[in-house]
Formats: structure tokens, C-alpha cells, sequence
């Protein structure tokens, strides 16, 4: 394993030369392109790690399913009454569906009008606890205990997520938004923020693979159902509207984000955390897609 991964950052490095990193989140777009990391840990909790695997960046879409599973946790079934279980086809970010469906909410937890309805139903009494709740999660699933917020980035997102805004905004006047749409998006900007490693990701990748149990400890950290229902979004919408060219060349549960992370479950197998920051139109790593194209050929990784 090792060996392989070690060749696969090879070959596939040649791609980090294609695509652009993020540049709407102003932080975003001081990062490397020409990184390339991954880490695999497999269900017995042996770790295999290649290439710049210890490059920083932040979870962005990737906090969308481990947020989710808090929502659910939370709220049961009802959380979708806020949001929908459908893909979109349109891009992570776009608005155009909330307006023309009737009745209107967002089609899916996974782009970023399901991903803010989803975090507005994180229960806390304050804004801080519902964070501390968050960070809580992930801290457990990534087994990190020292996450956090990447600050520049934060600020950097909060002060020019105007596209976000909107959304939210739009989704308090259809009535999926509750309370003070400033405090819900601060929640979601720093969800984002925080910061991780390729092992971070592979590590929440495995919880999810592992169906909600941790490998090591085999302590159960979420309900087996739970999982599924985030692994299914994951294949369903976790690459934006890439998920089903996807799902035809790897077939393993992902989800990517703008920073050029990618987090991978494969169901009873192993969790992968994967760094590419330059990406194509639709917001996913070139490089990190190949790479994880390459890693399911050779592995026979495919769900399907
Ligand atoms: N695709 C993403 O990773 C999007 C997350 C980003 N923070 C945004 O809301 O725009």
C-alpha cells in the first residue's frame, strides 16, 4: 500500500499544474497548487500517508456531512423538512432553484443553501455552545483534540461571503431560516475555518466508513442509520454536480472542498484524506480526483 501510494503521487502529480485554487475567499487563494497529500487508514488503524500529506487547509464543504450528522443527532427526520434529499445540478453555491421551486427549500445538505438550513438547526443555547458542539464532533471524528479555526480564513470568508448571505437571508424569508441569520452564518464560516490534516479527514472518513464506530477504541461515536444517511449524500451530491461522472470512476462515498480537500469513506474499509488545492469549474481538486481515481482502479475500491 504504501509503495502504491507512494507512485500514485507521482504520476499524478503532473495534474496540480491544471485547474486554479479557490480565489472568492480571499485566503484561499494564497495556497500552494502544486500540493499534493494523502492519507489512508484502514479499519485496523494502520496509516499510510504520501506526498505533502502534512499540508494545513481547511474542512470547508468537507464539515457539511459531519454537521449534518450533529443536525440529525439533534433533530431526527425532521431536519428534512428544511432541506431536501435530492442533487441539483446546479453549482455548490448557486440560488437559482431556492426562487423557482414551489414549495421552496434546499434540494440537498451539501451545497451550501442545505449545508446553512443544517446548521441553523445545531441546537445550543448560545451561538459558543452551538460551536463548541460542532468543534466537539469533529475533534472526536477526526480523533484531533486540538482542532480549530484557521482565523484568516474565517475573517477572510466572513468578510466577503456575500453570496452566502444571500442565500440565507432568501431561506429566512421562505421560512427554513429561524433566528438571526448573521449568527447562523458566523456558524457556518467557521464550520469551514476549521483547520485539519489529510489525516484528520481520513480519520472522519473512517468513522463514516466504519458505520459510526470508532476503529481503534470500537466505541460507537454515531448511529450506524446516520452514517448511511450521510454516505449516501455523499454519493449522491458529495462532489457538487461532478458527483455523477464521479461515482462512475472512483464509486466510493466523497466529499470535496474548496480548499482542494476530499474526504472518502470506503464502507467497511478505509477512510482517505486527500489535498489538491487547485481545482476545476465545478470547485474539486484535478489532482486529488485522479489520484483517488487511480487508488480505486488499483484497489478495487468501487461500492458499485
Ligand atoms: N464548496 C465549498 O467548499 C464551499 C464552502 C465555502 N465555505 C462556501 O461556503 O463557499
Amino acid at each position: 500500500m504504501q509503495f502504491l501510494l507512494n507512485e500514485l503521487v507521482d504520476k499524478n502529480r503532473a495534474w496540480t499544474n491544471y485547474g486554479k485554487v479557490a480565489g472568492y475567499i480571499p485566503e484561499l487563494s494564497k495556497k500552494d497548487p502544486n500540493k499534493l497529500g494523502i492519507v489512508v487508514v484502514d479499519v485496523k488503524g494502520k496509516i499510510y500517508r504520501a506526498g505533502d500529506y502534512e499540508t494545513k487547509f481547511t474542512v470547508q464543504s468537507m464539515s457539511k456531512p459531519i454537521v449534518l450528522l450533529l443536525a440529525l443527532l439533534d433533530n431526527g427526520e425532521e431536519v428534512f423538512k428544511k432541506v431536501g434529499k435530492e442533487p441539483t445540478g446546479d453549482a455548490f453555491n448557486s440560488i437559482i432553484k431556492l426562487e423557482t421551486l414551489n414549495p421552496s427549500k434546499p434540494l440537498n445538505p451539501m451545497i451550501n443553501a442545505g449545508a446553512i438550513a443544517v446548521t441553523s438547526l445545531v441546537k445550543g443555547k448560545t451561538k459558543e455552545e452551538k460551536f463548541k458542539r460542532i468543534i466537539n464532533l469533529f475533534r472526536k471524528v477526526s480523533k484531533n483534540p486540538k482542532l480549530d479555526i484557521n482565523m484568516d480564513v474565517y475573517l477572510s470568508e466572513k468578510k466577503t461571503g456575500d453570496r452566502n448571505r444571500s442565500i440565507a437571508y432568501f431561506l429566512r424569508d421562505i421560512g427554513i431560516l429561524e433566528g438571526d441569520v448573521e449568527d447562523i452564518l458566523d456558524l457556518y464560516f467557521r464550520q469551514c475555518s476549521i483547520e485539519v490534516t489529510c489525516e484528520d479527514v481520513a480519520n472522519m472518513g473512517m468513522v463514516l466508513a466504519n458505520q459510526g464506530i470508532d476503529n481503534e477504541s470500537k466505541k460507537r461515536l454515531v448511529p450506524k442509520y446516520l452514517t448511511q444517511i450521510v454516505k449516501t449524500f455523499m454519493v449522491t451530491c458529495g462532489m457538487y454536480d461532478a458527483s455523477g461522472e464521479f461515482a462512475i470512476n472512483v464509486g466510493v462515498p466523497s466529499k470535496s472542498g474548496v480548499s482542494g480537500g476530499i474526504m472518502s469513506s470506503v464502507p467497511n474499509k478505509m477512510g482517505i484524506g486527500v489535498i489538491g488545492p487547485a481545482l476545476d469549474y465545478k470547485g474539486n481538486s484535478i489532482a486529488g480526483v485522479k489520484l483517488l481515481e487511480d487508488l480505486s482502479k488499483e484497489l478495487k475500491l468501487s461500492i458499485f
